[in-house]
Formats: C-alpha cells, structure tokens, sequence
C-alpha cells in the first residue's frame, strides 16, 4: 500500500490524537492564535467544510468565547460532501456557488448576519497550476458572494487562497470591500503548498456591487500581473508563520487590473 508521506506529519498525527477530523484544523487554530477570528463572535459561517475540522475549532471556541456556551451561537456548515454532525454545528450539503444554497443558507443564518466566514474551498486539484487557481479563487469569489449576503458590516472572511500569478487582482478585489487584508501561512500549511490565507477585517457591505457583478468576465490572457506588486506594502515577518499586509488599497480596486490584463491579451492579438 502506498501512502503519501505528508500524510504522517506531525500535524496529521496531533489531528489523530486530538480528535479532530482533519489536520487543517492547525491552520485555523493558528490563524486565530495571530488575528483572535472569534473574539466577540456568535455566528459563523464555514463554506467549504468537510469533513468539518474548522467547524469543530469553531463549535470549541464559541462554546469559550459566549457566556451562554455554544446555545446561544450558530455555526453553519456547508460543503458538496455530506458532514458527520459536529455538536451545535448545522450542517447544509450543496454547493457554495449555486444561487439556491446561498438562499437556503441565508433562510437558516436569518434575520441576523455572521460576525465570521471561513471559506477553506480548495478545487480537485488538476496538478495545471494557473487552472487551479483559476477554479480556486473561484470559490473565493462565491465566498464574497455570501458575504455580500450575509456578513454582517465589520465582520471577518478567512480564506483559502493559492498564490499564482493572477493573485494580485483577488488582492485588489478584496481590498475593495475590506478595510484590512492580510496574507498569512501558518506553520501547519506546507511549505511545498502555494497556500495561504487571506484574513480581511471590516467588512463594508457597501462597496459590496449587486450580486453576480463581483463573478469576473472568463480570463482573456494568462497575464502575469506580479507587476501590480508594485502598489502594495508587502510585510514579511520571519519564521514560517508570516503575515504580508496588503495596503494600500487599489484604486480603483480591481478594474485596472482587469484593463491591464485586457490590453495585454489586445497586444498579443488575442482579442
Ligand atoms: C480542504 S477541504 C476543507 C477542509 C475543512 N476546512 C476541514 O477542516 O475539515 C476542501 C473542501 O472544499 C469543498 N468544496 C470544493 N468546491 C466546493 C463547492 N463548490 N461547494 C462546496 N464545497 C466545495 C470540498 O468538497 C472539500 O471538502
């Protein structure tokens, strides 16, 4: 029988014995030991969340953070694959970016909105980097999405992001609607992953356009838009756990970027 070496870190043996049904669960354990995601938090959202180890740190913290425990918290979880019942986490199977499960979840999430969304969606990967990042930030987009819908003003998104060339303009996207971004990899993230985690604090509802306007037109060019770097303030802290702040914001936000990218793909005679 073969069996990847990765699967027996030591994060992979610490889930084992921890109960926790995935060792993703370090990644969100660390990213709230940094930014402190549930302080003041009673209701949260995790898109992409099977098996259900993040919701089980979720359901842990809230039962710590909210003077009534877990009763008077919501936790919704919601994933393609069905989720085992995890204690005073609702469990939603469907997919994140068809409009009927953003209905059905906001049915269950009313009339009040999230303080949190957490969105570990990660695509089968293809092993073709720029397609599946593509497929990836996808899934983050259908997150903004539900945050339009859902996030209450102020509020956090936590997110899966794959760091490819076309990552700059996810950045600007979410600067837009977020007052912080940071970029984060905690340790239990591999080194040999492109993944990270963008954390965005303060949610403005309002810069929030209509529904569906936030799904991008399909890539014309595989640009590199590394040169956009240029308008951000990257901050590296040492170790393998760093933060990169993302500031200042883009403007505007993300359709220079996407005019760039045209005018390349014009240049090229692609268009
Ligand atoms: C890395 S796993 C999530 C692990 C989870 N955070 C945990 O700690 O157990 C990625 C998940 O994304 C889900 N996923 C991918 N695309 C999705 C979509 N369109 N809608 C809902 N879930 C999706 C997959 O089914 C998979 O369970």
């Amino acid at each position: 029988m073969t069996r990847s070496k990765d699967k027996r870190d030591a994060y992979y043996r610490r889930a084992k014995e921890s109960g926790y049904r995935a060792r993703s669960a370090f990644k969100l354990i660390q990213l709230d030991e940094e930014f402190g995601l549930f302080a003041g938090v009673h209701r949260v959202l995790d898109l992409c969340a099977a098996p259900g180890g993040w919701s089980q740190v979720a359901a842990e913290r809230l039962a710590q953070v909210s003077a009534e425990g877990l009763s008077g918290c919501r936790i919704i979880a919601v994933d393609l694959q069905e989720i085992a019942p995890i204690e005073g986490v609702t469990r939603v199977q469907g997919d994140i970016t068809h409009p009927a499960v953003l209905q059905h979840i906001e049915t269950l999430v009313a009339p009040e909105q999230v303080e949190l969304v957490l969105s570990d969606g990660a695509p089968d990967v293809t092993g073709m980097h720029d397609m599946d990042e593509y497929v990836q930030h996808e899934l983050v987009r259908a997150a903004l999405t539900v945050c339009g819908a859902l996030l209450k003003a102020g509020g956090t998104l936590v997110a899966k992001i794959f760091r490819g060339p076309e990552v700059a303009l996810l950045y600007a996207q979410l600067r837009s609607l977020f007052g912080e971004v940071y970029v984060a990899k905690p340790r239990a993230s591999r080194n040999s992953s492109t993944e990270a985690f963008v954390v965005c604090r303060q949610f403005r509802p309002d810069a929030v356009p209509a529904r569906d306007a936030l799904v991008l037109p399909p890539f014309v060019a595989c640009g590199d838009l590394n040169d956009s770097n240029a308008d951000m303030n990257y901050v590296s802290e040492p170790g393998n756990s760093y933060r990169v702040v993302v500031q200042p914001p883009i403007d505007p936000p993300y359709q220079e970027a996407i005019r760039r990218r045209s005018g390349r793909a014009a240049e090229a005679g692609d268009e």
